[in-house]
């Protein structure tokens, strides 16, 4: 490794993931005083998937904390798809719901794109729906999803403006890795879309100003595939065997310790993306809240 050379900026997604909240709190405060009412996120957990239970707790605690209102449906493992259907139909008409999140993924006899597509549109904070996705490709105002969108609030803070810059984003998913594609493209980014088909990986990777992993494997992504300088975010949520055992570690889809000698600067995991996506899922759904109650708020405002 060059270990002469400095280390990469870490890129606090933590922090600023705390900032986000805070403006999002004055913001929902000011919802509130406005509308009457306080902006309402819906998040349906079917079964008892431990990870997601986590998950589904910290957004529940996030939105509460923001000084929004917060509605947890958990249903059994077993529920039909009738009656998840059901549930998210009466979330639609439910005038205190702005957002509506269904943990994902669901049990395998439950079909994810018939949930997604029942959920209406502009309710839909994770920006799953294919008219969301429709929206984001020919650039509409929609909801974008949150992980994509809070990696490039971390990227344009960190860059500025990223027109020009060769980005490679491994992984091809509607939930992460298109979405950013297209966020990227948008900022006028050249764009590489890499995936397991992808032929020489490492060399394709070696081009980009920007890389994001989003691939879900354990430190696949190594130091000598990262051109000197680069902006590295990794997505990527993996649990490994720890230390100690029968405990378990997070790792990121990027070998950290050895590509920080390399990049300019790296997103940590923990602490990088993940906690962007609770506080981006935040944004999204007091965004619905002021379209919904037909108040104003500046595009720019978080
Ligand atoms: N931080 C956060 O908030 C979030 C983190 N995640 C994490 O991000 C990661 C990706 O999630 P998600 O997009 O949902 O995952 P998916 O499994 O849906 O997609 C993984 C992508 O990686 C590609 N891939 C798999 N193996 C390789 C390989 N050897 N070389 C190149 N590409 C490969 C796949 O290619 P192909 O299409 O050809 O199969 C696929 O496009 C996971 O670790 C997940 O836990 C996800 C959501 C939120
Ligand atoms: N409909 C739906 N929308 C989602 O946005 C969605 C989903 N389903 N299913 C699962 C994935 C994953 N995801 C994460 C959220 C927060 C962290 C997060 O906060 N991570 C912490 C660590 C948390 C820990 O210690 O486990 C961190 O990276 O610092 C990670 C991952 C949202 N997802």
């Amino acid at each position: 490794m060059n270990s002469d050379v400095k280390l990469a900026d870490v890129i606090d997604g933590k922090a600023f993931a705390a900032g986000l909240r805070g403006r999002i709190a004055t913001l929902a405060a000011r919802f509130e005083a406005e509308a009457g009412r306080k902006a309402g996120l819906a998040v349906v957990l079917v079964g008892e998937d431990p990870a997601s239970q986590v998950y589904v707790r910290s957004k529940g605690k996030s939105t509460i904390e923001a000084g929004m209102a917060s509605f947890e449906y958990k249903l059994p493992v077993d529920t039909d798809e009738a009656t998840l259907l059901a549930l998210v139909e009466q979330l639609n008409a439910d005038p205190a719901v702005d957002g509506i999140l269904v943990q994902l993924p669901l049990p395998a006899h439950l079909d994810e794109q018939k949930v997604i597509a029942t959920i209406s549109p502009d309710k839909d904070v994770d920006g799953f729906h294919v008219t969301n996705a429709g929206r984001l490709a020919v650039g509409q105002p929609g909801y974008v999803p949150c992980t994509p969108l809070g990696c490039l609030m971390l990227l344009k803070d960190k860059l500025g403006s990223l027109s020009g810059l060769e980005a490679v984003v491994i992984g091809r998913s509607n939930i992460v890795g298109k979405p950013m594609a297209q966020l990227l493209l948008a900022e006028s980014c050249t764009i590489t879309v890499a995936h397991s088909r992808t032929r020489n990986l490492p060399e394709v990777v070696r081009r980009a100003d920007i890389v994001v992993a989003a691939v879900g494997r354990p430190e696949m992504v190594k130091a000598d595939w990262i051109k000197p300088g680069a902006t590295v975010i990794d997505v990527g949520i993996n649990r490994v065997p720890g230390a100690v055992e029968g405990k378990t570690r997070l790792v990121g889809d990027v070998a950290y310790e050895d590509v920080r000698h390399v990049a300019g600067a790296i997103t940590p995991v923990p602490g990088g993306v993940g906690p962007m996506t609770i506080a981006v899922l935040l944004r999204n759904a007091l965004v619905a809240a002021y379209r919904h109650a037909g108040l104003e708020l500046a595009p720019d405002a978080i």
